[in-house]
């Protein structure tokens, strides 16, 4: 379902560190006339790998990175096509099935959603939702994570994840949100059309988004941990909406 398309890694942080991974990298685009140290580390570091070095305007780069705060540097990387939210409805009404969307809120480690994808395949959720900005995209550690569920669960990213939540629920849908004081999740009936949110590693879901939900559910957890991981969470979730939604025929 997703198809190879450029994405970009951008600025300086991350661009290192994408140079010295094995990421696979097309192009490196440096703002012409910019010099630092960081700078001339990115240089060597794409001259090492033969990659092709372009020198453009800062407005080049702003214009290429919707003008993030790039510090003179993107790199441009293989990435995956997005869906859209119709995408994942026509997803959901292909299997004859009531929609289950998985909502993403900032979630940044892509070994976290690549998991998230393998399981989302598995599980029958029809669809994952995340926001545009400050969050991890399809990149190939996603997609390498997802076990190949990369192509086949789509992913819709959008600007604003309230106005999306609102414009699902416009459409029928009951939004599920998560944290550490909501109602049991073993109770949880996911049949009918469900949005199912999980938040980001650290600072869980927004204050703004959690107002939005219809309910909010909580993995029980007897131990001395503070939460679970935010794909271990999602996994445990996205069963349960399975577990409910195909109950065991005896
Ligand atoms: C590492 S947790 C975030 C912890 C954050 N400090 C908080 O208090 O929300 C990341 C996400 O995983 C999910 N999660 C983790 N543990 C959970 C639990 N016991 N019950 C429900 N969701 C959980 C939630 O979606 C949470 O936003």
């Amino acid at each position: 379902m997703a198809e190879e398309k450029t994405d970009f890694v951008i600025g300086r942080h991350p661009a290192v560190a994408a140079l010295r991974s094995q990421q696979e990298i097309n192009k490196v685009f440096l703002q012409s006339g910019l010099k630092s140290e960081a700078i001339d580390e990115i240089r060597q570091l794409a001259q090492r790998r033969h990659l092709v070095i372009s020198e453009v305007p800062k407005q080049k780069l702003d214009q290429l990175t919707d003008h993030q705060n790039h510090q003179g540097v993107a790199l441009g990387v293989a990435a995956f096509a997005y869906a859209s939210i119709d995408d994942l409805y026509a997803n959901a009404e292909k299997k004859g099935e009531e929609p289950f969307f998985l909502i993403l809120d900032n979630v940044e480690d892509p070994h976290n959603l690549g998991s998230i994808l393998r399981t989302a395949d598995a599980s029958g959720v029809h669809g994952v939702i995340i926001p545009k900005r400050r969050a991890v995209g399809l990149t190939s550690t996603v997609a390498k994570t997802s076990t190949g569920a990369i192509e086949t669960v789509p992913v819709a990213r959008v600007t604003n994840l309230v106005n999306t939540v609102n414009d699902l629920k416009k459409r029928g849908m009951w939004i599920f949100g998560t944290d550490m004081a909501g109602t049991d999740y073993r109770d949880w009936n996911a049949k009918g059309a469900v949005g199912l949110i999980i938040g980001n590693e650290g600072k869980g879901i927004s204050r703004l988004l959690k107002d939005t939900v219809d309910q909010t559910l909580t993995i029980p957890m007897v131990g001395t941990v503070q939460s679970l991981n935010a794909s271990v969470a999602a996994g445990l979730l996205m069963y349960q909406g399975f577990n409910s939604r195909h109950p065991v025929q005896h």
